[in-house]
């Protein structure tokens, strides 16, 4: 499969990997003696052999601390900045750079429907089993995504039969491509997805094909989960372990972006430019509608999603703010799937609050994601705009999604350029971010390091006293609904699958 975008030439010559850690000068000593023993391994091994040498601080701390400006090269690092800087943005004759832009996929047909939820039920990042029943998954997943997928099916029927999400991550790609070159530093860019084609192990192939000397991984979701960026940082991760070829290509992550000045002002424009269709501008409501994870991805998995999502929206209500415009404003979650609980407040409930509540006009932001898909196209604009006027909300209108908005893409290929190990603009602080940049190991060592298996909906049934008896209950729950469920799709009667909300 072809997903090179734009390819330019020089010849690789890599040796030695470099995790291409990114850190606060003031940290690295208290983030040493909280990494696991893995990371100090690796630690030790990128002291010898990369070029920052050193691990980015655990971000629970670096929450608390809030933000924290990461990227400053060490006085020696600079050194070698400066050894490296020529010609064109500190790169050598040899060097070949890649950009893969990881993003989440989606059917491009109806009859994809169906795989491409197998695909993603299949994660075990979207679903999390307990160890002993890990096997069930494969089976479990073509049973909910076989139930889920005429559902679905309806939904991308009524967008036009497939989802958008290829077209335009390739044409963000293209856009990335061409800022990258008029601004001196050539780049393939690779488009990486989760659950859907251009698959990421395939666009991996292409950068070992292409003799990539050096990758920046920039997930096309401005906030991290660890189900969405964290779940293909665990694939690439995979892929590093096992191909040969990969194991030491040097590469840098950023891991969420939430907080650049370019992603923020786009943001703001979008909002600003959309407040002057409404009848009354200052009384509409800036209703920001993010994608849901469950309640226990943050709560007990530590997930940073809900922080950066507040802190997202916090910095954008700022700059509407700091350009006169005070409007009220909500955050909400969308898009809930299976009987679990997901992060609250929720959409659909929020929107029939601010309806009893007297507010008659507003003005969805998506946040959660850059490009328009099934839930701006279908569950936003069709679904919750009809939900609004049945509640007594006269005036709905919602921002575009940024898909190949200027700013934004010239502010993250200025992100790219940041984070390039050997780019001048390294002296710069890179992100000031809740997940600060890292390599993929250690991102995923502080974040996930555990993948602890979370509360599922088929264990949510505790019958019994003991410990040991809940977990037999637990799986004997599991196995009893899995057999009702695999009868439901094979007589395509649904009753348990309605209840469980997945289909
Ligand atoms: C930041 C964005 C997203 C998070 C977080 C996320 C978590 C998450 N999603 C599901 C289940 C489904 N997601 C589906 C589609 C979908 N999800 C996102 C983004 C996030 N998901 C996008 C952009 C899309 C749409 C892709 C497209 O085709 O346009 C779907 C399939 C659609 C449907 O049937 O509703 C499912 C299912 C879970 C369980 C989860 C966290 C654990
Ligand atoms: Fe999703």
């Amino acid at each position: 499969m072809q997903t090179d975008i734009g390819c330019h030439t020089s010849t690789a010559s890599c040796s030695g990997r470099d995790h291409a850690v990114l850190h606060p000068p003031s940290q690295p000593r208290r983030a040493h003696q909280q990494l696991s023993r893995k990371a100090r391994r690796q630690h030790v091994a990128c002291q010898a052999q990369s070029i920052t040498g050193q691990i980015t601080p655990p971000a629970e701390k670096l929450a608390r601390s809030s933000r924290v400006a990461v990227n400053q090269p060490e006085p020696a690092q600079q050194d070698e900045l400066r050894g490296s800087s020529s010609p064109g943005q500190g790169q050598t004759a040899e060097e070949r750079v890649g950009v893969l832009l990881l993003n989440l996929g989606g059917p491009e047909t109806l009859n994809d429907v169906q795989p491409f939820l197998f695909n993603l039920f299949r994660d075990p990042d979207i679903i999390r089993l307990p160890q002993g029943i890990k096997w069930i998954q494969p089976t479990l997943a073509w049973v909910i995504s076989s139930l889920r997928a005429p559902k679905s099916m309806e939904g991308y029927r009524s967008i036009g039969g497939g989802s958008p999400l290829r077209k335009i991550t390739e044409e963000q790609a293209k856009a990335i491509a061409a800022q990258l070159e008029a601004r001196g530093q050539p780049a393939n860019v690779y488009v990486a997805m989760r659950y859907w084609k251009p698959f990421t192990e395939d666009a991996m192939e292409q950068v070992k094909r292409d003799k990539v000397t050096r990758l920046v991984i920039l997930p096309l979701y401005p906030q991290f989960s660890i189900s969405t960026s964290g779940s293909s940082l665990r694939l690439i991760q995979e892929i590093f372990e096992q191909d040969e070829g990969l194991k030491d290509l040097k590469h840098t992550v950023i891991p969420s972006w939430y907080q650049r000045p370019g992603y923020v002002t786009a943001m703001a424009d979008l909002i600003q430019r959309q407040l002057p269709t409404f009848p009354h501008a200052p009384s509409v409501q800036l209703f920001f509608s993010a994608h849901g994870v469950p309640l226990s991805y943050v709560e007990e998995a530590g997930d940073p999603y809900r922080e950066e999502m507040q802190e997202c929206i916090k910095l954008i209500m700022q700059e509407l703010q700091r350009r006169g415009i005070n409007n009220p404003h909500t955050l909400a979650y969308q898009s809930r799937v299976g009987p679990v609980e997901w992060l609250r407040p929720y959409t659909d409930e929020t929107i029939r609050n601010l309806g009893a509540s007297g507010t008659k006009s507003m003005l969805a932001v998506p946040i959660s994601f850059v490009s328009e898909h099934i839930e701006t196209l279908e569950e936003i604009d069709v679904e919750y705009r009809e939900l609004a006027e049945s509640v007594g909300i006269e005036h709905w209108g919602r921002v575009p999604a940024l898909n190949t908005n200027e700013v934004f893409i010239k502010d993250l290929s200025l992100a790219i350029l940041e984070a390039l190990p050997s780019a001048h603009k390294m002296a710069q602080p890179l992100l000031d971010s809740l997940v600060p940049a890292g390599d993929v190991s250690t991102l995923l060592d502080t974040y996930d390091r555990d993948r602890r298996a979370l509360p599922q909906p088929m264990l949510q049934w505790n019958w019994g006293w003991t410990a040991s008896a809940e977990t037999w209950n637990g799986r004997l729950a599991m196995l009893a609904i899995f057999v009702i469920l695999l009868v439901e799709v094979a007589t395509g009667q649904g009753a348990l699958g309605r209840w469980l909300n997945i289909t």
